[in-house]
């Protein structure tokens, strides 16, 4: 029989990218520049003062490539609050100077395929909680995409049982574990929320570990037959200390 498996649900999140229209940017004196920048920053300090107060999370990166010149993301407890994120970025000045190239809107999810058989709350356990209400790990590269399970013929992954879903995302885990210490995953879900199913964001030491997890997982059967996927975002970190360097003209 299909039915659906349950999940926890965590913090929302919002994936906000950007381009800088460097051409009107560079004309702005720089003194002006400078108190911009500020601004941004101070921006920044308080979503770093709600992450220490653990009621949210940031990741702040570079988009290497066409597609966007930053990523901004950010983990909170309600759909209001990433609304006001979005809105005070939006105020700032400095975003006149900004393009909005793309943005994803998710909640992040941890698929609960084996319940406690004991019927206690999950969300008891702090393991749990850590993953649904994640700190944003700050390693040196992101890589964001969003993904789909497809439904189509024979290959729809919603009309398969759910002890067979349980057995291919047991081999989709195995898979992902090899990759412990490198590779940290955030799985956000977006049914209903946004145009895909999944935001898969993944934070690493060394950026070609995502060829290779990706490489790697495009052969368990749940990437290989059921998986679809939209852009990649893939980029570096930007750290406050550099946001200056990297705005400079
Ligand atoms: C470090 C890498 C890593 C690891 C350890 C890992 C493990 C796990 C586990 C144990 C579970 C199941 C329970 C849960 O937590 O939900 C999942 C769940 C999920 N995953 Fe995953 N995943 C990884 C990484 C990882 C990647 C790279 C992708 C993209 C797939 C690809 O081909 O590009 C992905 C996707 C997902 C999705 C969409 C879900 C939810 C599916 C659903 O139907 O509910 N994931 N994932």
């Amino acid at each position: 029989m299909s039915e659906p498996s349950q999940t926890l649900d965590g913090w929302f999140c919002l994936h906000d990218l950007r381009k800088i229209d460097w051409a009107s940017w560079r004309n702005v004196p720089n003194d002006e520049k400078q108190s911009m920048i500020q601004e941004f920053l101070t921006m920044v300090e308080g979503w770093q003062k709600i992450e220490e107060e653990e009621n949210g999370s940031y990741a702040l990166y570079t988009v290497v490539g066409h597609k966007a010149d930053i990523i901004m993301m950010n983990l909170r407890p309600s759909m209001n609050d990433l609304d006001m994120i979005e809105n005070e970025f939006n105020k700032l000045r400095i975003a006149d100077y900004t393009l909005q190239t793309y943005s994803y809107v998710s909640v992040v999810e941890q698929g609960n395929y084996t319940p406690p058989k004991d019927g206690s709350d999950p969300l008891d356990n702090p393991n749990m909680r850590a993953r649904v209400y994640p700190i944003l790990p700050k390693w040196d590269h992101i890589c964001f995409y969003p993904m789909d399970k497809k439904r189509e013929g024979d290959d729809n992954w919603y009309s398969l049982p759910l002890e067979k879903r349980v057995e291919l995302m047991k081999a989709h885990g195995m898979t992902g574990r090899k990759y412990a210490g490198e590779i940290k995953q955030i799985i956000s879900g977006s049914t209903g929320l946004d145009d895909w199913e999944w935001a898969v964001t993944l934070f690493a030491h060394d950026a070609l570990q995502f060829k290779k997890l990706i490489y790697e997982m495009r052969f368990d059967e749940v990437s290989a037959r059921y998986g679809e996927f939209g852009s990649f975002y893939v980029g570096n970190i930007l750290k406050t200390e550099n946001v200056e360097t990297f705005l400079h003209v």
